[in-house]
């Protein structure tokens, strides 16, 4: 130990008025700055005392003791014993090591330089310390900030030389610790970043490492089946692949990226009404009963019925989806069970599996069910209560193991009482059924808009007056109304906030068309007080949204008197 530093190091101690002849008063922290010190440092803390177990056994019936000192000089962790309580009462956890407190020490110097330092024998300040010797390393966490010091302090004849190096070794040692404690938190940070940009994007993403999959994220999993992770793969499924590494790559899934389906958090909304169903929704997705799903057009069924299959224990499997409305009466049995090849003119050479087949292991999810004929109906039952299919044409018949989800904005009981619908196979479909609320019911409806204007256009913002002139709408179309209202206003607008003006229903369009009759000259006028109101006024503006030049504009509002205060 350099001499100078000691001398240094004494200096400052007769600076702070301590006397080496007096006895040591052991300065000791309070019991509550103690319990907060040790909350701050216990990740550091949790290492050191574990390195120290490793020492207790080295330590064992030799006057040896280890201590940890925070960067304030606090003893905070200790191992083993000097011998004796007498000396051993200076070692305790709460007890303050820095020289103000212990005149010149080991740690007291490392809390002063910030490098390692051997105290030995009468280089300690006070005379009450002369009989030991100390050797102490400074401590630096994984963003080389000084955390304290570790030190090993014995009676004077015990030194040995390696006694530092042992310290400079458990501080390295608590240093790469919370280093790889580090690391896996950014590595789970990593992840979970991972996990949320490529479901905001609804990408599938497979990490490949060495022809293994290492990492599937949701959507992924979803797709190939949550045993993906772990599994040897031969061929890399196609998608658009980086390399991370030598052996890595990171494949994001084409195929499924193009189509992904919908789960949970896409229904956007915070209404209890909504909240409520989401939560009926996940519970019902667990199960493996039949839901139909009731709701106007637009609210939401497709995609309440895709969440349910996405979280629910299917997901692995395909997600099938039969608009029962749009299928020929003709078409309904090769659409259901599928037809061997030459079954009928016009079948493919090669035959086709029915929506049931492709269906098997997953869901099959029959929107707008209410409208199968009667016929249909009979076809469906019939799958329904065999849970097997044959194809048209064919003598096998194929089990199948299907959920099924139907959806429709017709009231199914009354339709089997006025006889339009089989009651054998409503109660086939009915298990749970879930009502999706029209949007002019919900109060998020500004919630829900904003949601829709990110996915359309991020960043686009909405006036307070279209604001409020979206709350005031009943949206006969619901959401999916909302969304085209949307579309138009942000083409409306182009880069500006979409204002009132840019919201157009096509229902105010009828009513205007209505309202524009009367001769040239009335619809004129009217279209004219229109537009100069819409743009407040700016007949400019006005005579852009009429497409008009501003001459023609003015010469208008003068032949029909139009005061453009007043409009
Ligand atoms: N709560 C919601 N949050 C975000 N988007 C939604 C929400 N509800 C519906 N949508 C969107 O609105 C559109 C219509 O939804 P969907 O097709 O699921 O309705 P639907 O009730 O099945 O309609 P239809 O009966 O006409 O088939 C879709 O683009 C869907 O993503």
């Amino acid at each position: 130990m350099e001499l100078s530093l000691i001398g240094a190091s004494r200096k400052r101690c007769e600076g702070y008025g301590i006397l080496p002849d007096s006895p040591v008063e052991p300065k000791r922290v309070n019991a509550g700055k103690l319990r907060m010190m040790l909350k701050q440092d216990e990740v550091l803390l949790n290492h050191m005392k574990q390195l120290f177990r490793q020492l207790e056994h080295a330590f064992e019936s030799k006057a040896y003791t280890a201590v940890f000192v925070n960067r304030e000089g606090y003893v905070l962790t200790r191992c083993g014993s000097l011998g004796a309580a007498e000396k051993d009462r200076f070692m305790e956890v709460g007890t303050n090591w820095s020289e103000s407190a212990m005149g010149t020490n080991a740690m007291g110097i490392v809390l002063f330089d910030r490098r390692p330092a051997v105290i030995h024998g009468e280089h300690h300040y006070y005379k009450e310390h002369h009989s030991l010797t100390c050797a102490a390393s400074p401590l630096y966490d994984a963003d080389q900030r000084f955390r304290g010091a570790v030190n090993i302090s014995t009676a004077k004849e015990n030194y040995h030389p390696m006694l530092l190096s042992l310290t400079e070794t458990i501080a390295e040692a608590a240093a790469a610790a919370m280093k790889l404690d580090r690391s896996r938190e950014e590595e789970l940070m990593l992840e979970e970043e991972l996990a949320v940009t490529s479901r905001l994007a609804g990408i599938p993403m497979i990490t490949v490492k060495k022809g293994k999959v290492v990492r599937a994220n949701g959507l992924a999993r979803s797709k190939l089946g949550s045993q993906i992770v772990g599994q040897e793969i031969t061929r890399t499924p196609t998608g658009r692949s980086t390399p991370v590494g030598n052996d890595t790559t990171v494949v994001a899934l084409r195929e499924a990226a193009a189509h992904p389906l919908h789960q949970f958090d896409d229904i956007a909304g915070s209404c209890p009404s909504i909240v409520q169903l989401k939560e009926l929704g996940k519970k019902a997705a667990d199960s493996d009963y039949p839901v139909i799903i009731y709701g106007e057009s637009g609210t939401g069924k497709e995609l309440m019925a895709q969440s349910m299959h996405t979280e629910g224990c299917r997901s692995t499997g395909p997600f099938v989806a039969l608009n029962c409305s749009a299928i020929p009466e003709t078409l309904i049995e090769s659409e259901l069970f599928g037809y061997e090849k030459g079954a009928f003119t016009g079948a493919s050479h090669r035959g086709q599996a029915g929506k049931f087949e492709s269906a098997d292991k997953g869901t099959i999810f029959l929107d707008e069910v209410g409208d199968l004929s009667l016929k249909a109906q009979g076809s469906l039952l019939r799958v329904l209560q065999e849970r097997a299919v044959t194809r048209i044409g064919s003598v096998t018949q194929v089990p199948i193991d299907v959920r099924v989800l139907s959806a429709t904005n017709k009231n199914l009981k009354q339709e089997v009482r006025e006889g339009r619908f089989r009651e054998d196979l409503y109660y086939r479909l009915k298990g749970i059924h879930l009502t999706m609320p029209p949007l002019r019911e919900r109060q998020d409806v500004l919630e829900v808009a904003e949601v829709l204007l990110e996915q359309l256009a991020a960043g686009s913002t909405l006036s307070d007056g279209a604001r409020r002139k979206l709350e005031r709408y009943a949206w006969p179309g619901n959401i999916r109304e909302l969304q085209s209202v949307l579309m138009q206003g942000v083409f409306l607008a182009g880069q500006n906030s979409i204002e009132e003006k840019h919201i157009q229903f096509e229902d105010e369009y009828e009513r205007s068309d209505g309202q524009l009759s009367g001769t040239l000259e009335d619809i004129e006028t009217e279209a004219v007080a229109r537009a100069l109101k819409d743009s407040d006024g700016n007949v400019s503006k006005a005579a852009e949204s009429l497409g008009l030049a501003r001459n023609t504009m003015y010469a208008k509002i003068k032949k029909y008197d139009i005061s453009i205060n007043e409009t």
